[in-house]
């Protein structure tokens, strides 16, 4: 998911797919246990993202306008601030990493009004070699995951004294897919001349997720502490939890459910939006010994939900969600 930059003149520019990798970085702590997730850290020793920068500003009508570069940094310079700047960060955020270089951008150029930054976690795990007392992390060999990875994304404008600020900054999570292989149901809807579909007390859901959150205060995640940060594995792994847990009704059924566990459980989240598709494989026939079935991927077109859940929403939608869902589960 890789938003545009609208500045009020409509022009913006910027460089896409700076890969960004630093060596023998801090980990990040996952500063609320939670009891859905056994995750306590990201390991970081490779640190990796690809971030996407624009910037936006009056001051290059010109370039666009007149062809007059004077005052054009050029991209190429981006991706190198973003590089240096990688090397000078002292806190163990992706997300305030891009704080960082997002205000240093801004005091570095006065003429640049706003920046925007994107970043897609490129995720390395160490991999497990055995050790005196059974497997261990190594210390020297990662493994790219192309698994689900962790996203930041944030706007800084300056401040009239000329500082700079975070005008929005949200965290995430992509590329989540969960199969539950039974325990979803999908039944009841209307049934009119245009159904076709056949209602299934049982079915297998395969479901492609992402997700985005707001802390109550940014500095949670950006500050060089980061101490209220929530980690995109956290998220995952409750995402998880509550599919396992729940009697699924439908995909909208699900993702309320997790957005309203996660605002629970992370109570310096201020909203939290999960954004699902629904790619439930197509079955094909029974195993043999009739404990099993066979699936195939599910042909176009997907069918999508989508809910942005605050704390607000879930006082007023479900008080008790809660005590309920521990009595639930
Ligand atoms: O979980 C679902 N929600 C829907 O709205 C829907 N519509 C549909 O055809 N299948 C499903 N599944």
């Amino acid at each position: 998911m890789r938003m545009e930059s609208h500045s009020p003149l409509g022009i913006y520019y910027g460089k896409d797919d700076v890969y960004v990798y630093r060596t023998c970085h801090t980990p990040l702590h996952a500063w609320t246990p939670i009891h859905e997730s056994p995750v306590e850290f990201r390991d970081q020793t490779v640190f990796g993202a690809r971030v996407r920068m624009a910037v936006e500003g009056d001051a290059f009508l010109p370039s666009f306008r007149d062809g007059d570069n004077r005052d054009v940094i050029a991209t190429d310079s981006m991706k190198n601030f973003l590089l240096r700047h990688a090397a000078l960060y002292e806190g163990p955020s992706l997300d305030g990493y891009l704080a960082f270089a997002g205000g240093r951008l801004l005091e570095t150029y006065p003429h640049v009004r706003a920046v925007e930054l994107y970043a897609d976690e490129q995720a390395f795990r160490p991999v497990p070699v055995p050790g005196a007392e059974g497997f261990e992390d190594s210390t020297l060999v990662f493994l790219h995951s192309r698994n689900e990875w962790s996203t930041a994304e944030l706007r800084m404008e300056r401040h009239p004294d000329g500082s700079p600020f975070v005008v929005w900054h949200r965290s995430g999570l992509d590329g989540l897919h969960l199969i539950k292989i039974r325990g979803n149901s999908f039944v009841g809807y209307i049934r009119d001349e245009y159904t076709t579909l056949p209602e299934d007390s049982n079915r297998p859901l395969y479901v492609f997720l992402s997700a985005r959150w707001t802390y109550v205060d940014p500095l949670s995640a950006l500050s060089n502490q980061a101490t209220g940060y929530v980690l995109a594995e956290q998220i995952r792994d409750l995402a998880g939890a509550v599919f396992h847990a729940l009697d699924t009704r439908s995909i909208q059924h699900l993702i309320h459910r997790i957005c309203a566990l996660a605002l629970v459980r992370f109570p310096q989240l201020e909203s939290i939006t999960f954004q699902s598709q629904n790619r439930t494989w197509e079955r094909i026939v029974e195993t043999a010994d009739g404990r099993g079935q066979v699936y195939t991927e599910p042909r176009p077109p997907f069918g999508f939900q989508g809910i942005t859940m605050t704390r607000a929403d879930l006082a007023e939608q479900w008080p008790h969600f809660e005590a309920e869902w521990e009595t639930a589960t």
